[in-house]
């Protein structure tokens, strides 16, 4: 696919995708797939911008790539960081990972639930890390995994034996306790009762109001309908700024 969208007018740009072009090599088959060719869209502060698509047109992978887990063939991803601008396609890794600790949220449908750490201690573990006093940073955890409706006694369980939607309810508790500058989502809804969406979609709507940047990917996009500014349609070769 093949796309320019251009940032919305007056927003600084959080995020600067410029020419991006992914490949993939299938050297079993001798084969070469191209999710995405050539896109190019910025994000501002406090927007919300939906990507969307069929199945298989690359969505998850262009999420992917703005958080390096794929490097792009070609193009750049140019992120204003808190420290200045940095191309994330081609930073270096200790860079990119201090940027996923601090500044840059990426949250999909699979909690990596670490062996014998109780849920609470994952949710709390980014105001820790910022040097929140222990009880204060637990207090807020059990806050938010009650806002995401985890039973209370599950907060000291480990996740490792939860069902799929309350390890996604984690997942979100932890990371949404602190607002990133950017932040990921890759179908987060998918696994989630109607409460957790609603309370999903609050807590969405602060971090836009706080200035967040967002990039999701909803397959019910009614959930967010009220949050998305624009929309990149991957499957349409032309350029595609919709108005919501
Ligand atoms: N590591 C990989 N190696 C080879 N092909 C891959 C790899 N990852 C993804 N693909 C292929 O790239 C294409 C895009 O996949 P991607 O998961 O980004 O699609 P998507 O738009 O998010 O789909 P869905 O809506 O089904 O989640 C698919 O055809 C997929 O098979």
């Amino acid at each position: 696919m093949t796309m320019t969208e251009m940032p919305a007018e007056g927003a600084s740009p959080v995020l600067d995708v410029r020419g991006l072009t992914k490949s993939f090599h299938m050297h079993h088959l001798g084969q070469r797939l191209d999710p995405f060719r050539d896109v190019s869209f910025a994000v501002g502060q406090g927007e919300f911008l939906l990507l969307r698509g069929p199945n298989g047109v690359g969505k998850s992978t262009l999420l992917r790539t703005i958080f390096r887990t794929c490097l792009p063939e070609s193009g750049a991803v140019i992120f204003a960081s808190r420290r200045g601008a940095v191309d994330l396609a081609r930073a270096a890794d200790v860079d990119v990972a201090l940027l996923r600790r601090d500044e840059i949220g990426f949250v999909t449908q699979f909690l990596v639930a670490r062996p014998r750490v109780a849920a609470e201690d994952i949710v709390a573990e980014p105001l820790r890390r910022l040097g929140r006093p222990a009880s204060e940073a637990l207090e807020e955890a059990r806050h938010w995994l009650s806002a995401f409706g985890v039973k209370r006694d599950l907060w000291r369980a480990y996740p490792t034996t939860f069902s799929g939607g309350e390890q996604q309810k984690v997942n979100l508790a932890r990371a949404l306790i602190l607002p990133p500058r950017l932040l990921l989502l890759d179908e987060p809804t998918a696994s989630l009762d109607a409460g957790a969406r609603a309370a999903l979609v609050a807590r969405l709507a602060e971090l836009k109001h706080a200035g967040v940047a967002m990039i999701g990917v909803f397959h019910h996009p009614g959930d967010v309908e009220t949050l998305i500014d624009r929309v990149i349609d991957l499957g349409r070769k032309e350029v595609s700024d919709v108005a919501v």
